[in-house]
């Protein structure tokens, strides 16, 4: 039985591997496309970078926050299951989610934060408008090189196979100090609250590990000009993609890692 059963876990992982390579491939080889995925912890600093690359840049960003945001509207997928799972109190008076309540209830309880992953994201409301903005990206922009900003790449199970699709991992990193300091000034909360957020996810440290370029955006306004160091670095870090790509340029997709436990 065990035997069995270890069998069907390494023929279930030789079948996502396969299916991944085909994917990779068709993107990379016949359609052009290369996707970069920009990442980091809760306010490290993921929308100050992604915001940079396409005001100086131009380059095209899909944000998953945006793009959950949007989905949450009045009367979509997503709004009538976590309506019918968190019932009318997490409603505006206009009837739209109220993200703060949803978040207060959340945060303080692991279980309704996983029932709400499995409520947008399993069930595919989240995904399905990912690659629909995808295939905007490609066919009407025709964006060769698309940067993915997801805050959970490395360790959502749920956006795990785009880990393992994207050509190039860039982390942007703060240390944990200034990372509770920033998150408690931008949304006016308690350390506690902040903590609580902050340990959701696997740690800013540990990410270091599974990616494949750091921006260090540890540099604070006290320290120089403000996000100074951080622009030189995407500055540097960006040119490489304005030369015209080969899909010879690109990662090959041999990530070791499947997925990272969350503390
Ligand atoms: C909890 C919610 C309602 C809070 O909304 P709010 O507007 O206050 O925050 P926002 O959506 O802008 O997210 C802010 C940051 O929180 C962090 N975060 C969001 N969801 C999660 C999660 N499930 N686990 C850990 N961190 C998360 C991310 O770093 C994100 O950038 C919202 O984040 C949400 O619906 N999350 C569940 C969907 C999800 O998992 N999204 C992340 C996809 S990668
Ligand atoms: N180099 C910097 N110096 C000073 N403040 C900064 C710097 N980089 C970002 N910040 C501030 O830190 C806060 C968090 O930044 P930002 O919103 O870009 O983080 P984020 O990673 O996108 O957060 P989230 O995960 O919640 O989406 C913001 O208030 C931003 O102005």
């Amino acid at each position: 039985m065990p035997f069995r059963f270890l069998l069907l876990i390494l023929w279930n992982s030789v079948c996502f591997l396969f299916i991944i390579w085909c994917i990779s491939t068709v993107l990379r080889k016949y359609i052009g496309l290369t996707l970069i995925g920009l990442t980091g912890g809760i306010a490290t600093g993921k929308s100050t970078c992604s915001n940079y690359l396409k005001s100086k840049h131009h380059r095209s960003i899909v944000d998953l926050d945006e793009i959950t945001h949007h989905c949450y509207a009045c009367g979509r997928k997503a709004w009538t299951k976590i309506r019918a799972e968190f019932g009318d109190e997490i409603l505006h008076k206009d009837w739209t989610i109220d993200r703060q309540k949803l978040g207060e209830i959340v945060w303080k309880d692991v279980s309704k934060l996983r029932k709400l992953e499995r409520v947008c994201i399993v069930r595919w409301p989240i995904l399905q408008d990912l690659m629909m903005e995808l295939l905007n990206q490609y066919l009407f922009i025709q964006c060769k090189v698309c940067i993915l900003d997801i805050p959970l790449l490395i360790e959502s199970r749920y956006s795990n196979f785009l880990y393992y699709l994207c050509d190039e991992v860039v982390l942007v990193w703060c240390d944990k100090k200034t990372q509770l300091q920033r998150l408690c000034q931008r949304d006016k909360i308690t350390s506690e609250q902040a903590m609580l957020k902050i340990t959701k996810q696997i740690s800013i440290d540990l990410k270091q590990r599974y990616a494949d370029v750091i921006i260090n955006n540890n540099s604070n306004s006290s320290t120089g000009n403000v996000q100074d160091e951080m622009r030189k670095q995407v500055d540097e870090w960006i040119r490489k993609y304005n030369a015209p790509l080969t899909w010879k340029h690109a990662r090959k997709p041999t990530r070791l890692s499947f997925c990272v436990p969350r503390s």
